[in-house]
Formats: structure tokens, C-alpha cells, sequence
């Protein structure tokens, strides 16, 4: 099956530092989530093309020469965002112009596009969800870097898109087009929610490069300006224009409640910060208010003054969203419910309680209300539950088989390698990975909450499911090593299919051979297979466990309900602080 591709463009206005790789990150993972696949073509960060121009002028009068010193801008860009996305779980690649086969003609700072190695990107995104495209640079037939005009970012992504018959959607810091600069007629300007290329055109080259909106023009390619996390966007298309009926969004922050400060809550206090225009967090709840608590990535620690040992702020604090890492039932059940009846949304990772009796009293305001999310209960970073309900919506599932655990995973990696099982197991527990009681990811039980969950998703809350389960406790590295001898390799796999009004989910230790797509699976990572109804068989990869994937696969959640909240309009019914709960 070929997913649906889409090409986002990051201007240097949304990439002006590399502070800012995360909001990039948000964004391609918003498409992932939505099941597509992203090509994302980066500019150089901000100044930094003006910079190379003069550096190279000032040394070489060779046009050639000077094009490949400017393109290690983008090149700078496109590794940088293409190993934040790889630390962050998802599966990327950086493809150079070169590999790309992005040949283009012409004066070599003014080149013009005009062939590319689809073929070739299409396999790679067969492998990976993001493949990582450097904008403004090509090759020239004799293989020398060359350049396609100032703002040429947008004409890459637009000829990459044309190519690869993708969406296309240049990510800017406005969004959509105005009539004028809305930095500069400030609330006065309109916003096109529709805008043909030669209005487009005519308002000017500021916003988009006019050579790249000739290109869209002369091959009817429509395209979306937008800015990152928004609804909104302008399509510039054959018109008509037609001016938006919601000038804005709502610049409403979210006010969130953070539950526990773990490996996982840590985290997601550290997203949280880099965007206080979206959020705001008003407490954070932890069994231990001394601890210090440091977030290297941003170099700052936890301010006490926000921290409580009282989880009953999640209903007592003035908050719209409460975003709980405690882990395990209680007092986790308790509190998200009574959350939920109040009004907030809750955004969990908490498979335990997911898959627990509580569903009954939870599952409605997950489907209905949308109120309640947990993509990262299945999967860590790698949007397991999105995927199967898509599919599950558009010709039905057949069966799912999975690699689910990333501890048990890990362990059976290092046991091929003959790293005691007890050592192992110390790893993972230090990576940040294993549930704070390792028992449960050991004997198979975190995995078979999993595959409950995605049971769900695919055939359904009513169906009767039955589980069988057997984890890896007790394998040992000779055991292991052995049957790698025999060219296969031990994994421990959950397969869930159903069968009339029964789904049957079983979890046990699989012998796989080398070929298998499960086998090839290293670490923390997890894998997932799945037959659609129609025969087709869709895979995905990624971390599943650690800090940072499941981190993102929350923030994910938290971005969808912001959107979701802005169009409803719900901003302006948050609920308010209420006493004695
Ligand atoms: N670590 C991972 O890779 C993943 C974890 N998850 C889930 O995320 C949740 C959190 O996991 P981790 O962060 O790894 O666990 P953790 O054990 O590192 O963090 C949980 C934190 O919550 C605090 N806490 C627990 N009960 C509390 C209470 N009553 N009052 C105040 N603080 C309390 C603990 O002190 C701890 O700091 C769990 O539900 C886990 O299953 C989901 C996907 C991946
Ligand atoms: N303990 C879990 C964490 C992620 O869900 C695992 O190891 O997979």
C-alpha cells in the first residue's frame, strides 16, 4: 500500500533557530498521526544564508563554488531536524539533493527544477515515515550544487510535491495569506481562505516565491499556506478568491495540570515550556517536592513554586486540560474521572488504567466528548492507535501482529548479545523504559494491555476479547543466543484477529526468521503489522518506550485537542477553579 504523502515546507520563519526544531517536529508528527507520510523541505536557519553569501563571496567569484557553500545552510537544517525526529522516536531520513536525483538547469543561483528520482523517495518512504529534503539546492546535469533563487525552499517543496503527486503545504509564521502584511496593517488586513495564483501573484513576493507560484500556476497545482498548529490556512489554487470568515484563531492558552514528574512527565514539562504562547502550566503534582528535578534540554529546573503533592489539584486548579503520568490505578482512576465530570480534558499514557475496569466509566469521553486522549498508551512515539482506527474506518482490520513491549524488546536484544537477563534488565530500567513495577512489562502483561487497546480500535468496544499471555521472564542469553544460531531470532509478539463476536489476543515469545518485518526490530523499538480488511498490510516503526517519544506522542494529543477546541469554539468555556471538589 502506498500512504498518502504529504510535503511540508519550514521556511526560515518558522525554523529561525534551532530552538524552534520542535514546533517542526509537532507538525510532522501531526501528519504521521493522521496516516500520512511527510517529506519535509527545510530552509536554512534564519540569517544564515545571508551569512554564507558573504563568507563564499568574499573568498571565490566561482558561482558554483559559492552555491555549495550557501546550500550547507540547508544542509545544517535538514540533518539537524532529521536526528531530532530520530531522537524523538520517529523514523527519518535526511536525503540530500543528490540522493534525491533533484536535477535542475540554468544560471547556477537562479536554477530551475526539472527532474527528481520519485520512484527512489517513495521506497525510502516505504522505510521511514519522514524522509528530510534540503530546500533551494539541486544538482546540475554535471553533478555541481546550484541554486534556485531566493525563497526557493518553496519552489522544492512544490516541485517535489508535484512530482510524488502529494499534497503540499508551505509552513510559514502567518496564517495564510493577507491582502497586505498583517505584521505591518496590523487587524486591518483580511486573510484569504482561498486565493487564486494570480492574485497571489499580484500581492507580491513576499509570502511565497513568485517563481514557485508561477510553477504551481503553469501545472494547476494547488497548495496551503498555513502556520504551525493552526486550522487554518489559505488554498491558493485557479480561485476564486474568496476572503476567510474567521479572520483569526483563538490565541486562548491552554492552562494543563501535570501529574507526576517521572521519566515520562519530565518530559513532557519540557514541550510544555518551549511553547508558553500555547500553554500554560498552572501545577504540577509530584510525590516528593524536594527532589531537584533539572530539564538539561532547556537548562533550567523545575520551579517548586509550581509543584504540589496534591492530585486533587486536577480537579481543585483553574485548568482546561489535566495531563496524567502517575501511572497504574490508583489514585490515577479516581482522579481522571472526577477530572473528566468536571469538565477538563485528559490526555494519559496510562494503559494500565485504559485497559482497566475503568474503561466503563471513561469510554465515553474519549468517543463522544473527545475529551479524553491516549495515543501514548500503545506504541510510545509510533501512532499504533490512530493508524488501526483509520484503517479499521476505511475497510476494516484483519489482524494486527506487534512488537509492543520496548523493555521486553530490549532485554531479548541484549540477551542475543549475551547480556545477562538481570543486566538487561538494569538497562532498560535506567533508559527509562520499563513500568515502575518491571513485573508487568516482564510477564507480558504491559503488552497484552496493548494489544487490548488496539483490539478496540479495530474490531470495536463490544467485541468479547480473550487474551493469552506468556512473557520473557525466565529466558536466558544461551537460550537466545541459540536459536539466533539457527538464523532466527526470539521476540515477543502480540497478534490479535477476530473471530465471529470473539477477538483473540495472544502474547508469547515468537522463533522469527531474519525476513520477517518484527524480527528486524532493535532495542526499545517497537513494530506493528497490519492486514486491512482489503488484503493490503500496512507497518509501522518507532520507538515504544523512553522519554521523548512518549513525550511527543503526548504532545500530539494535547496539539489535537487544541486544534479540536479552537474549531468547537470551546476556548471561551474553560472551566473554572472549583473548591472542595
Ligand atoms: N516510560 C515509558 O517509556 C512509557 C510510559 N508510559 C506510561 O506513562 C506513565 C508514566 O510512566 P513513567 O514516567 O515511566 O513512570 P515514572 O515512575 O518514571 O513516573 C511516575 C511519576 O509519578 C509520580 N507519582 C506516582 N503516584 C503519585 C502520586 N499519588 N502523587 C504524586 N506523584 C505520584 C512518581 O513519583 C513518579 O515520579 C505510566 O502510566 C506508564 O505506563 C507509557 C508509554 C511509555
Ligand atoms: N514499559 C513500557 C513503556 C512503554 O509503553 C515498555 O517497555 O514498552
Amino acid at each position: 500500500m502506498h500512504p498518502s504523502i504529504v510535503v511540508l515546507k519550514f521556511g526560515s520563519s518558522v525554523l529561525q533557530t534551532e530552538a524552534d526544531l520542535p514546533q517542526a517536529i509537532d507538525e510532522i508528527y501531526r501528519e504521521w498521526r493522521e496516516g500520512r507520510r511527510v517529506i519535509a523541505v527545510v530552509s536554512a536557519f534564519a540569517g544564515v544564508t545571508d551569512q554564507r553569501f558573504a563568507q563564499t563571496r568574499a573568498v571565490t567569484s566561482d558561482l558554483h563554488e559559492q552555491a555549495a557553500w550557501v546550500a550547507g545552510g540547508e544542509e545544517e537544517s535538514g540533518t539537524k531536524l532529521a536526528a531530532a525526529l530520530v531522537a524523538n522516536g520517529v523514523s527519518a531520513r535526511y536525503v540530500d539533493a543528490r540522493e534525491a536525483g533533484l536535477r535542475a538547469h540554468g544560471e547556477p543561483h537562479e536554477s530551475t527544477p526539472v527532474s527528481l528520482n520519485a520512484a527512489y523517495l517513495r521506497e525510502c518512504l516505504q522505510e521511514h515515515a519522514v524522509l528530510v529534503v534540503p530546500g533551494f539546492v539541486a544538482q546540475d546535469i554535471q553533478g555541481r550544487t546550484v541554486l534556485l533563487g531566493r525563497g526557493g525552499s518553496d519552489l522544492t517543496a512544490l516541485f517535489v510535491a508535484k512530482n510524488l503527486d502529494a499534497r503540499c503545504r508551505l509552513l510559514k509564521d502567518v496564517d495564510g495569506v493577507y491582502e497586505s502584511d498583517p505584521a505591518v496593517v496590523e487587524n486591518h488586513a483580511q486573510r484569504f481562505n482561498r486565493l487564486s495564483w494570480r492574485t497571489a501573484l499580484s500581492i507580491g513576493g513576499k509570502i511565497i516565491q513568485p517563481r514557485a507560484l508561477q510553477f504551481a500556476q503553469s501545472h494547476g497545482q494547488s497548495f496551503e499556506v498555513a502556520c504551525v498548529d493552526s486550522n487554518l490556512a489559505t488554498l491558493v489554487d485557479a480561485g476564486p478568491d474568496e476572503f476567510a470568515a474567521v479572520p483569526h484563531e483563538s490565541t486562548q492558552r491552554l492552562r494543563v495540570v501535570l501529574l507526576g514528574l517521572g521519566t515520562v512527565g519530565l518530559g513532557v514539562y519540557a514541550h510544555l515550556i518551549r511553547r508558553p504562547d500555547l500553554f500554560e502550566v498552572v501545577r504540577m503534582v509530584v510525590r516528593d517536592l524536594d527532589k531537584p528535578r533539572r530539564i538539561e534540554v532547556a537548562n533550567l529546573d523545575v520551579p517548586k513554586s509550581l509543584l504540589s503533592t496534591d492530585v486533587w489539584d486536577a480537579v481543585t486548579q483553574p485548568a482546561d486540560l489535566v495531563i496524567e503520568t502517575l501511572g497504574g490505578l490508583d489514585p490515577a482512576g479516581d482522579v481522571v474521572h472526577a477530572a473528566l465530570l468536571r469538565g477538563r480534558a485528559v490526555v494519559t499514557a496510562n494503559k494500565a488504567l485504559i485497559a482497566s475496569r475503568w474503561w466503563d466509566k471513561l469510554s465515553r469521553f474519549a468517543a463522544s466528548e473527545r475529551r479524553l486522549k491516549f495515543s501514548a498508551a500503545v506504541g510510545g512515539g509510533v501512532p499504533v492507535l490512530e493508524t488501526v482506527a483509520a484503517l479499521a474506518r476505511h475497510g476494516g482490520v484483519a489482524q494486527v501482529r506487534a512488537i509492543l513491549n520496548g523493555t521486553c524488546n530490549f532485554i531479548l536484544d541484549a540477551l542475543e548479545q549475551r547480556i545477562d537477563f538481570g543486566t538487561a534488565l538494569a538497562q532498560a530500567q535506567a533508559n527509562g523504559f520499563a513500568e515502575a513495577d518491571p513485573h508487568d512489562d516482564l510477564v507480558g502483561l504491559d503488552a497484552a494491555r496493548k494489544l487490548e487497546l488496539i483490539a478496540r480500535a479495530a474490531f470495536g468496544d463490544s467485541s468479547h476479547f480473550e487474551l493469552s499471555v506468556r512473557g520473557i521472564d525466565g529466558v536466558t542469553a544461551s537460550q537466545a543466543a541459540l536459536v539466533r544460531e539457527e538464523g532466527l531470532t526470539l521476540k515477543l509478539v502480540g497478534v490479535c484477529e477476530r473471530s465471529g463476536a470473539h477477538v483473540r489476543g495472544v502474547v508469547k515469545l515468537h522463533e522469527l526468521p531474519a525476513g520477517d518485518f518484527l524480527a528486524g526490530a532493535r532495542a526499545e523499538e517497537n513494530r506493528i503489522e497490519i492486514l486491512a480488511g482489503n488484503g493490503e498490510t500496512v507497518r509501522l516503526s518507532g520507538k515504544g518506550a523512553g522519554r521523548w517519544p512518549t513525550a511527543l506522542s503526548i504532545l500530539g494529543d494535547v496539539h489535537e485537542y487544541l486544534r479540536e477546541r479552537r474549531l468547537a469554539g470551546r476556548d471561551e468555556q474553560a472551566p473554572a477553579a472549583v473548591v472542595n471538589a
